[in-house]
């Protein structure tokens, strides 16, 4: 039977050479027109994740499956034809480029030139700000501008899942609300995503579906909004307390406290 989701990770085992695993029976589901948001305390294996799903590293185990196909063992280069667009954490645009020639950099392995043209337009239609700023050099943009160039060229390749690592990162909260709304922007272009974020909070906020990781495997997962409504989540990972619960709301700055901050791990459901 036809899966409704463009990417499964299916029970899997990975870890960094003889180190001891890091995903230790992680299942995630990414189903298509959704964003999927990972998030949990720092080394609980989000990122480690993404790597998995892109072919940087190699599962020990399980299985990983695109829009119905198995492609378990693929390296970066077939998981890009697969279908997979990883943006990376941190900022990874070539600031003394322009950002035409950032983008056009996504399209490394496009040969088709209409094809190129296509996914330009595309992209400068879906990211204004990259139209705009079309000739600059990246160095020049700020911080949120520059991971929409990331995102612009990873989209270049027609992805069907992007997976994005911590794109708040560095952001002041204005500018993290701007790069979420283009994350909104990728999934009603019809992108699923399948996102990173120690921001709990605002990831939830933007997400169809939360899963939440510890010690490498999915403790709890479910409806983002439910996720955000569960009390005790709210305690252990969204800086505590729910948003509208009136004098006792956090303040804007503990939006941004990163789960590192806790002290307790999740408790384990079913
Ligand atoms: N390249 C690597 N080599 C060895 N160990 C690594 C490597 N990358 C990550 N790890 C280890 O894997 C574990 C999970 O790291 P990972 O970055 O996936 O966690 P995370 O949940 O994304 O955390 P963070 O929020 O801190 O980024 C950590 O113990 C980390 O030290």
């Amino acid at each position: 039977m036809a899966s409704d989701n463009l990417l499964e990770l299916n029970d899997i085992e990975a870890g960094y050479g003889r180190a001891a695993l890091v995903l230790r029976g992680l299942t995630v589901k990414v189903p298509a027109g959704s964003v999927v948001c990972l998030v949990g305390p720092n080394g609980a294996g989000k990122s480690t994740v993404l790597k998995v799903a892109s072919g940087m590293l190699t599962p020990r185990s399980g299985s990983i499956v695109v829009d119905g196909e198995e492609v378990t063992g693929s390296g970066p280069q077939m998981m890009i034809r697969h279908g997979l667009s990883h943006v990376l954490q941190g900022h990874s645009v070539f600031k003394e480029m322009t950002v035409a020639e950032n983008v056009a950099l996504g399209a490394y392995t496009v040969k088709d030139r209409a094809t190129v043209q296509e996914r330009t337009e595309f992209v400068k239609n879906l990211f204004p700000v990259v139209a705009d700023r079309w000739a600059a050099l990246a160095g020049a943009l700020s911080g949120g501008q520059q991971k929409q160039v990331e995102f612009a060229r990873s989209l270049m390749v027609s992805p069907k899942v992007v997976l994005l690592d911590e794109p708040s990162m560095g952001l002041d909260p204005k500018t993290t609300s701007v790069v979420f709304e283009q994350v909104v922007r990728m999934r009603e272009a019809g992108i699923a995503v399948l996102l990173v974020e120690q921001n709990a909070r605002r990831a939830l906020e933007t997400a169809d579906i939360g899963c939440v990781l510890d010690l490498g495997r999915v403790h709890i997962t479910g409806p983002a909004p439910e996720l955000l409504r569960d009390p005790q989540l709210a305690e252990l990972y969204l800086g505590g307390g729910q948003r509208d619960t009136g004098p006792s709301d956090p303040t804007p700055d503990s939006d941004d406290r990163r789960p590192d901050q806790l002290t307790t791990t999740a408790p384990e459901r079913t």
